[in-house]
This record gives structure tokens, C-alpha cells and sequence, in this order.
């Protein structure tokens, strides 16, 4: 209500100084305008003591948040909001307490045709998540299926209520997952579980993700978000430039065989030692006090 508050003082204002209507639509149709936190279908906040955890929740929940065109057009926006924003340090995506999200909305893809999708390159434009540089952490409460668990598999760790249930059921609409759901699932729980889940449908627990490998960490639904936040808020008390070079270490070595990984990784090791959080870390050591990290 008080960004709501905001924008209208700010629109008042302008129109008392500017009393053209070419002037007034110009407010009206500017992006900055549209995109300063009147969303839709997520909620967008900067959580944390210090403020430094970029907070995005999908809120779409009479469809069970299901993944339709403007909210992921929203979610995209916001990654790239947080990205940009120099305060914040890690991000928190989470749903509802019964949806993370359900999935791609099928209703909106029910009527698309081949020549749609393949022509218009389907989902190729929301990829701000997978390229974001800073941590992301998914908070996944309740139902994660389809592109549901495409997105949460997105994010760098995912972390979840002991109610959440992760599947790619798309085999039972007749199709296949398409936004990372046979790739990356393979990668975090093993060729046997993925293919069974692809396979099959059948979703698997909080507890069976956890032991697979796919979710770090299950904790009671109620804990989950301020457990994510919490985590969230030691990530963004760490050098910016550390964290960034941690995460694209990590996530290169899925794409390199381990010579290539290692070498990148001693090269960004190597990289650290120009910045002034790496001079400063090991000085806060030397002199016995807590760092301060100022590069971001
Ligand atoms: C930075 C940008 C990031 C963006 C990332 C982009 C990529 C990611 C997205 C693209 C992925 C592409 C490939 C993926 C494809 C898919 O995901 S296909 C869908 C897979 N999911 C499913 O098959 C699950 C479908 N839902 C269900 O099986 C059930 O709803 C349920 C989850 C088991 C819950 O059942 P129940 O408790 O009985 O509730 P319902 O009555 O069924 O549902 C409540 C309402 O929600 C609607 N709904 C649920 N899921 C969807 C959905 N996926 N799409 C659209 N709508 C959905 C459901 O229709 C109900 O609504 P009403 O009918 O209006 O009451």
C-alpha cells in the first residue's frame, strides 16, 4: 500500500508540474513507473536486518502459482531488479505453504501449436533466473511439479518444508519438461531417480529430495521462509565479488570435465586477489576483528 501511496504522490506532483497530457501518459506507460513494485502475481520485498536479502514470493494462488506468461515475465523483472540492486547480496524465491508452483500454466499452453512454440522459441526469454550472479535459494513449500520444479532447480540451493512435493509429471499431458527438468534433475539426483520421476510422474517427498540430493536442507513448513532468509542474510554478509565468483565456479563445473573446472576455479581463485574484499578479509583475520566487504 505505501509503494501504491508513493507512486500516486509522485504522479500528483508531476501532474501539478506538468500539466500537458502528452506529458501524462508518458508517466503512465513508463516502465519505471509499471515495474516500481506494482506486480501482479508475485510480491517483491528486501528482507534481513540490513535489508540485503531481495525477497520475491509468487502469488498467483488460486492456480496454485501455476508459471503463466505475466508472472514469469514478473519474476523475471524482479531477479533482474534484485541483480542490479547493490544491497542485496542473495535472493529468496519462495510460493505459498501449498504451492511453490504447480507448474507451467497448462491452460495457457493448452492451445499453442508447434509452429507457436518452435517459431516464437517458447521459454527462451525467461532465463534472468539461471543467469542471475548472485545466490539465489528456493524456498519450496508444498506442490514444486513441472516447471515448478524447473524454476526451484534453477535457483543455487533449495531449501524445504517437510510438506513439499517435487515432480515432473508433463509425461502425463503428453509432453516432456522443457525448461531443464530432464538436465538438471539428472544432475542433482542421479540418471535412475530422474528418469524414474520423468517416467513415471510420481513425485517424491521433502525427505526422498533431501536424501537424493536434491534439496539441502527440510525443515517444518512454518521455519522454512525465515530459515531461507536467515541463510540468505549470512550469504549477503560475505564479499559480493566472492560470493558471485563461488557460485559461477560451482555452476561451470556442471558444464566442464575437471580439468577445465579446476583450472577455472584457480584462475577466479586467482582473480580474488585483486579485489579489495580478498585484501581485507585476510587483514580482518591477521588484526583479530570482523571484516568490512565493500566491493560490490
Ligand atoms: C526469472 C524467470 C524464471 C521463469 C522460468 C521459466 C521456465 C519455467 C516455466 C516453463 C516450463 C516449461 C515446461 C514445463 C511444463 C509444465 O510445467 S506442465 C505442468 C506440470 N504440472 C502439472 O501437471 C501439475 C498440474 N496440477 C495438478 O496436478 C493439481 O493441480 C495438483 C497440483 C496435484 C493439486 O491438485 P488439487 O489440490 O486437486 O488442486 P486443483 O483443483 O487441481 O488445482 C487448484 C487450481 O489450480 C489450477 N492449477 C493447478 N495446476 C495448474 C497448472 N499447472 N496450470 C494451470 N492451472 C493449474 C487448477 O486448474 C485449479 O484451478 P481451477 O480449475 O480454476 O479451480
Amino acid at each position: 500500500m505505501a509503494c501504491f501511496r508513493t507512486s500516486a504522490r509522485i504522479c500528483r506532483q508531476f501532474l501539478f508540474n506538468n500539466s500537458s497530457s502528452t506529458k501524462f501518459s508518458a508517466v503512465f506507460s513508463s516502465p519505471r513507473w509499471m515495474s516500481s513494485g506494482n506486480y501482479e502475481y508475485i510480491i517483491v520485498e528486501k528482507k534481513g536486518e540490513k535489508n540485503n536479502v531481495g525477497f520475491i514470493q509468487l502469488n498467483r494462488p488460486k492456480a496454485l502459482n501455476a508459471l503463466c506468461k505475466g508472472l514469469m515475465s514478473e519474476l523475471d523483472q524482479a531477479v533482474q531488479k534484485f541483480e542490479k540492486d547493490d544491497d542485496v547480496g542473495c535472493i529468496v524465491l519462495t510460493g505459498s505453504d501449498r504451492a511453490f508452483a504447480a507448474g507451467a500454466d497448462i491452460k495457457e499452453m493448452q492451445t499453442k501449436e508447434f509452429s507457436d512454440v518452435w517459431r516464437g522459441n517458447f521459454l527462451s526469454e525467461w532465463d534472468a533466473l539461471s543467469r542471475c550472479s548472485k545466490p539465489v535459494i528456493a524456498a519450496v513449500n508444498g506442490f514444486a511439479l513441472g516447471g515448478g520444479c524447473e524454476v526451484a532447480m534453477m535457483c543455487d540451493i533449495i531449501y524445504a518444508g517437510d510438506k513439499a512435493q517435487f515432480g515432473q509429471p508433463e509425461i502425463t499431458l503428453g509432453t516432456i519438461p522443457g525448461a531443464g527438468g530432464t538436465q538438471r534433475l539428472c544432475k542433482a539426483v542421479g540418471k535412475s531417480k530422474a528418469m524414474e520421476m520423468v517416467l513415471t510422474a510420481n513425485r517424491i517427498s521433502a525427505e526422498e529430495a533431501e536424501k537424493a540430493g536434491l534439496v539441502s536442507k527440510v525443515v517444518p513448513a512454518a521455519e522454512l521462509v525465515n530459515e531461507a532468509i536467515k541463510t540468505a542474510e549470512k550469504i549477503s554478509s560475505f564479499s559480493k565479488i566472492a560470493t558471485g565468483m563461488c557460485k559461477e565456479a560451482v555452476n561451470a563445473g556442471y558444464e566442464m570435465s575437471l580439468k577445465e573446472g579446476l583450472h577455472f576455479e584457480k584462475r577466479l581463485f586467482h582473480a580474488s586477489f585483486a579485489s579489495n574484499d580478498r585484501r581485507e578479509g585476510m587483514t580482518a583475520f591477521s588484526e583479530k576483528r570482523p571484516p568490512k566487504f565493500t566491493d560490490s
